[in-house]
């Protein structure tokens, strides 16, 4: 028997951002291994003309978790949802299910966080630094609680090149940025937004180093871990492989080289694509959850869930193996012929942004409009170049982050824990995973039908045809057009027709003298 599982038997578990990708697979894998524990609160905001239950029974109800139904019949039963938003005082919680989270929870998971590298400072604070104060603090009234686990990111000290699991001061402390805040209005804020954040590439990875400084300020005398995933990516294993159900981080990128809306990318080819499978960031939670309350570490550990340097992939390898995978199974309707050209240059990346990717879309936006239908394509290729651009930083540098204590948890664990709580990311075979991740992308995130592979592969031959004959008319034009203005370009051409015709008259010769 695991003893990992056996300790969250009969426990309240709190989790808040469980509807987001990561808090599905930590519900999932919890009540998969642990069907006996007592309850799963879970903080939670309506959304989307949802009510909570609704949110609740769509999350049950999806593939994802099927095998819980089988060991967990009475799943429904032991989530509580809590009406909660985070970005309110005192999450806007009634006091009855404040009395109930307060007197009975004995871990706690701490997921939500606003993930856009976009956002407002004042929103992002408010999410990722001042919820987490105001989490802490509840910490700190439960009585029962035995761990405090944080998810934070890899990339919160990024303008680092080798990270520590240490926590990092930040220039300012987060008590002031939280309290000037509160009194400088929204044209200020985004005025000193870029001076605050400094050599960080986005308030989404400052706000969650601030975060961590507020675990570590304001932990009192909890037992807290904090866990640093690099990009999580979909599942490896559990509960099946390739599940993912969100456009973050490379999803968007897959779907849009897929559709073939993105062919080239500013990418260094050789930095090193650290994804890390979401069952085994979710493994390693549960784990420092168990050695968080059992053992009871005198500080606040950090944990390092990376694979870069452990099994290390670079963007290149990447990249092959999904275009590799697009030839077996291609995506339903794909706008061009999937490529992936990767250049760490500038200008060769400015070139193909207009060659391969605003040309293409002028060009079909004018046979949209000519066809009396409306043009979309430019404003869908702009957004896209937005989103790739603000990924760019992370895909042209190598990190090294040390993983000491994350191995030195591994060294703990039973072997029977060892297996079902697997965290060795040594085991990962990156072509098989990448492969499976492509096809997940299309199963659970595009929904598309297997069925309709056939088809879709006729539809890349007839892209791959066009793509050749356009080509060759483009070229021919070209040429034609250089004929008519140049001697030289005549010359050259009479010379080229020339040797091809003495060529073709000494071959047809000489199998004639054979006969
Ligand atoms: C040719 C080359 C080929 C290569 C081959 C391929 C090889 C693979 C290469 C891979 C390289 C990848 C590198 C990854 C690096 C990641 C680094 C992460 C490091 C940190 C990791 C972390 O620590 S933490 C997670 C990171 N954090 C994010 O990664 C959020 C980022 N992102 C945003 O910050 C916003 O995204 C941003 C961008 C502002 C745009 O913002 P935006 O407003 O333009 O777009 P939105 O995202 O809002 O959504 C746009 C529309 O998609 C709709 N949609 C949303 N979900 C949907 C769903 N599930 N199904 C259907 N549709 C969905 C939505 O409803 C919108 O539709 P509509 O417009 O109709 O409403
Ligand atoms: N995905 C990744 O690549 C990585 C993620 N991480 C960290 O992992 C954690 C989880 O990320 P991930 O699951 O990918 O993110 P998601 O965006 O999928 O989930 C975010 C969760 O936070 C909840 N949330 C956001 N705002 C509020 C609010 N005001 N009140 C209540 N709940 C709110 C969301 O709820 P709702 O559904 O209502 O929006 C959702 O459940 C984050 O802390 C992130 O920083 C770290 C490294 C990489």
């Amino acid at each position: 028997m695991s003893t990992i599982a056996a300790f969250y038997g009969g426990k309240s578990i709190l989790i808040t951002g469980a509807t987001g990708f990561l808090g599905k697979v930590l519900m999932e894998k919890l009540f998969r291994t642990s069907p006996d524990l007592k309850v799963i609160y879970i903080l939670v905001r309506p959304k989307a003309g949802q009510t909570l239950q609704q949110r609740v029974f769509q999350i049950l109800d999806s593939k994802l978790f099927e095998k819980v139904k089988e060991v967990c019949p009475n799943v429904h039963e032991k989530i509580r949802a809590i009406y909660a938003d985070l970005n309110q005082n005192d999450f806007a919680i009634s006091k009855e299910d404040m009395q109930e989270l307060l007197s009975c929870t004995n871990i706690i998971f701490h997921c939500a966080a606003t993930v856009r590298f976009d956002d407002t400072l004042r929103h992002a604070v408010q999410l990722n630094v001042t919820a987490t104060r105001q989490l802490l603090l509840m910490a700190s009234q439960m009585p029962k609680l035995e761990a405090f686990i944080h998810i934070s990111t890899a990339y919160s000290n990024c303008n680092l090149k080798h990270i520590d699991e240490v926590i990092y001061p930040c220039p300012v402390e987060q008590k002031k940025i939280i309290d000037s805040l509160e009194w400088l209005d929204d044209a200020i804020i985004d005025e000193i937004t870029p001076k605050l954040i400094r050599d960080w590439p986005n308030i989404y990875t400052y706000t969650k180093a601030l975060g961590e400084m507020v675990v570590q300020q304001e932990s009192r005398n909890l037992n807290i871990a904090i866990i640093r995933p690099s990009i999580v990516g979909a599942t490896w294993q559990e509960p099946f492989p390739g599940w993912v159900d969100n456009i973050n981080g490379p999803n968007g990128i897959i779907i849009a080289t897929g559709k073939g809306f993105l062919r080239a990318i500013k990418a260094t080819p050789m930095a090193v694509a650290d994804v890390i499978p979401v069952d085994t960031v979710v493994n390693l939670m549960l784990a420092v959850g168990w050695y968080t309350a059992v053992h009871r570490p005198k500080s606040t550990l950090v944990y390092h869930i990376t694979s870069g340097n452990m099994n290390p992939c670079n963007w290149h390898k990447m990249g092959v193996q999904v275009l590799a995978t697009f030839e077996k199974i291609p995506f339903e309707r794909p706008f061009r012929r999937p490529n992936a050209n990767f250049t760490s240059n500038s200008f060769t990346s400015q070139y193909w942004n207009a060659v391969s990717h605003r040309a293409p879309a002028i060009i079909y936006d004018c046979y949209l409009r000519l066809t009396g239908r409306k043009p979309r394509m430019t404003k869908l290729m702009n957004r896209l170049l937005r989103t790739v651009s603000m990924l760019e930083y992370f895909i042209n540098r190598s990190w090294e982050w040390s993983t000491y204590n994350t191995e030195m948890l591994m060294s703990e664990l039973s072997p029977e824990d060892q297996r079902v709580f697997n965290f060795d990311v040594r085991q990962l075979n990156w072509l098989e995973y990448i492969e499976n991740y492509v096809l997940g992308v299309k199963k659970y995130l595009l929904k598309e039908d297997m069925a309709g592979i056939p088809k879709a592969k006729q539809r890349l031959k007839r892209l791959r045809n066009i793509h050749y004959l356009f080509n060759t008319a483009l070229f021919l034009i070209a040429w034609r057009l250089l004929i008519a203005r140049s001697q030289m370009a005549r010359n050259v051409w009479f010379f080229i027709v020339s040797f091809c015709y003495k060529f073709l008259s000494y071959f047809r010769a000489s199998s004639t003298l054979k006969v």
